[in-house]
């Protein structure tokens, strides 16, 4: 007899479309919501036997897995909640898995309520910090500065193509924080004005290096040109234990329409290029679009690291990565 494909509830298909279509983003919001997901497996699932259970959790942690694959904080989650779905039977084994992704989820709040804490011994009254991108852990060192009473003001860098720096802004705000948002090409300019540099962070290499939004990289080397010291804020759940055995992170590589429209493309190509080589869009006109959504910033560009169990310099990460994941990494999602 062929086993019937394991079902994935519809939930989990409509969760990961919205990471990969980026209507769910950022790293600490993926694991969540992929924590999320698999709970919504555990319940829906149709599954009559413990082994059917098991392989439609692991089909739809596969799902999840597959949509973006940079921020390590997604498979930590996923693997995370696996290893609790513990029991002899469908019932024992869809009460267990929930209780894992809720007990996953509780704990990363409270990883971000910890950590932002200590960011915020970082940031002094009347300081300014100039962010990249959106990040919960960054805001949430902010946040902790605020309610200590601090008043801070920020820079925010746009960041291209996708503009995450508005979501940034738009919290900061709420928050009553004075922001001036700039384009990235400006951030050298201000950096001057600034007295921090903090991004968050998809993944954190086991050399301290750090994969974050493209333009970190280059923010984080002008910025210690400038001498502005540069805080990555990342819970430890975005410590990717692949690296421990060096591995590398994939970086993703996004649609070039993020970047040029079909529009804009069409404005750019001329009919007299003398290869002749406007055509139809998408064929070869010569124009390429590269558009990698995350880059790698060297330890020797980053003074600290702030997590939830402390804030390290990025050469000694690899001894709370050693202790919290181990040298073993299986995909327990795996067929
Ligand atoms: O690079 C990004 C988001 O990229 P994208 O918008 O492509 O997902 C954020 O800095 C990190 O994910 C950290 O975010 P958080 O601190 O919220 O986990």
């Amino acid at each position: 007899m062929v086993d019937a494909e394991p079902e994935v509830v519809p939930a989990v298909e409509s969760t990961a479309d919205a990471i990969a279509a980026m209507e769910i983003r950022g790293a600490a919001t993926i694991a969540d919501a992929a924590a999320a997901a698999l709970a919504t497996q555990a319940e829906g699932s149709p599954a009559e036997t413990p082994a059917a259970f098991r392989r439609g959790l692991r089909a739809a942690a596969r799902t999840l897995y597959e949509t973006r694959p940079t921020a390590v904080s997604l498979p930590n989650a996923l693997r995370y909640v696996l290893r609790g779905a513990d029991g002899d039977t469908v019932g024992e084994l869809r009460a267990s898995t929930i209780d894992r992704a809720e007990s996953f989820r509780r704990d990363l709040e409270h990883a971000r309520e910890t950590l932002g804490g200590i960011g915020a011994n970082r940031l002094r009254d009347g300081d300014v910090v100039l962010t990249h991108c959106h990040s919960t852990d960054a805001l949430a060192c902010v946040e902790a500065a605020l309610e200590d009473g601090k008043a801070l003001e920020a820079i925010v860098k746009e960041t291209r193509p996708r503009k995450q720096g508005h979501i940034t802004a738009a919290q900061l705000r709420e928050w009553g924080v004075p922001v001036t948002l700039i384009v990235d090409g400006a951030a050298r300019r201000y950096l001057d004005a600034a007295d921090h540099v903090l991004v968050g962070a998809d993944s954190i290499a086991a050399d301290g290096s750090v994969i974050n939004k493209i333009g970190t990289s280059g923010l984080a080397v002008t910025a210690r040109e400038r001498g502005v010291p540069v805080m990555v804020a990342a819970q430890t759940i975005k410590l990717h234990p692949d690296t421990l055995t060096g591995h590398t992170v994939a970086i993703e590589t996004r649609d070039e329409r993020e970047v040029l429209s079909d529009e804009e493309r069409a404005s750019i190509r001329s009919s007299d290029a003398p290869d002749g080589s406007a055509g139809e869009p998408g064929s070869e006109d010569g124009l390429t679009v590269e558009n990698p959504a995350f880059d790698v910033t060297p330890p020797r560009y980053v003074d600290a690291i702030v997590t939830e169990r402390g804030q390290f310099p990025p050469e000694s990460i690899v001894t709370l990565m050693r202790e919290l994941f181990g040298d073993t990494t299986d995909e327990p999602w795996a067929e």
